[in-house]
């Protein structure tokens, strides 16, 4: 990567549109490749800036190992991954929030060895662990509500949003744990070497996010 562009990760999927509209509320040209491509590294030399499309998942390893010096991941993912960055900024992006969930007929304390299935295994396990109940975690990589309707597990850890895909699969929240919004990360190296371009960044997204929040 070349260390005079400020190098920014960024996450495809859901949060990637967000992200891109906030980025351009913030003063940033993003060329039309941001709309319409399958680019994965995308240069914005007049900013300064070139882009790195991660999955979302994978965004604080690129930060953390310095090959890109900033990025945009959702808190679930930071609980997650665990990574060395520093969260500069909440984007207030991509709101939902992490919920258990499960078939209505599930009762407590029924099973000695409870299965909870996620895409969030460390999360999960946390969560529990301070709950001061012991689960066997199932890890799966998506369609999570899945699980509990073909016996896999008896509770999920997943995220919502709308709430569709829980009503529409017959389930029900049993317990909210934790909102999540999309975060703007610092590599901290970078943060010294890169003070006046990333300070610069981060007021300018706050600029933005205060104002759409007011
Ligand atoms: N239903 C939702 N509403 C709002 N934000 C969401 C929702 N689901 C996930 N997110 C946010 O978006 C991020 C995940 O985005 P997305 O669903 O596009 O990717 P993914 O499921 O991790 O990847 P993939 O589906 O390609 O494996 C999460 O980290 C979370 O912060
Ligand atoms: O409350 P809702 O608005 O219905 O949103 C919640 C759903 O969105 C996410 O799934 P996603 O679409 O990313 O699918 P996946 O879990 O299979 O990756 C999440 O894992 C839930 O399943």
């Amino acid at each position: 990567m070349s260390s005079e562009l400020l190098t920014v990760a960024m996450p495809k999927g859901r949060i990637f549109e967000e992200a891109v509209e906030l980025l351009r509320e913030a003063g940033y040209d993003l060329p039309p490749e941001f709309d319409d491509s399958r680019k994965l590294i995308i240069e914005v030399p007049q900013s300064g800036m070139q882009f790195i499309l991660a999955k979302p998942m994978d965004v604080p390893t690129y930060v953390e190992h310095g090959v890109a010096d900033v990025g945009v991941a959702g808190k679930d993912v930071m609980i997650e991954e665990e990574r060395d960055v520093y969260e500069v900024l909440d984007l207030k992006i991509s709101s939902c929030y992490m919920a258990v969930a499960a078939l209505p007929t599930y009762s407590p304390g029924r099973d000695v060895a409870p299965k909870v299935a996620s895409k969030y295994p460390k999360l999960t396990s946390d969560y529990f662990r301070e709950q001061g109940e012991q689960v066997e975690i199932i890890k799966l990589n998506g369609s999570i509500e899945l699980a509990p309707i073909v016996g896999l597990a008896d509770r999920i850890v997943d995220i919502v949003s709308t709430g569709q895909t829980l009503r529409e699969n017959g389930l029900v929240e049993i317990e909210t744990m934790m909102p999540i919004t999309s975060r703007f990360i610092v590599n901290p190296v970078s943060y010294r070497t890169k003070a006046a371009q990333i300070d610069d960044m981060v007021d300018r997204l706050s600029v933005v996010v205060n104002k759409e929040n007011a």
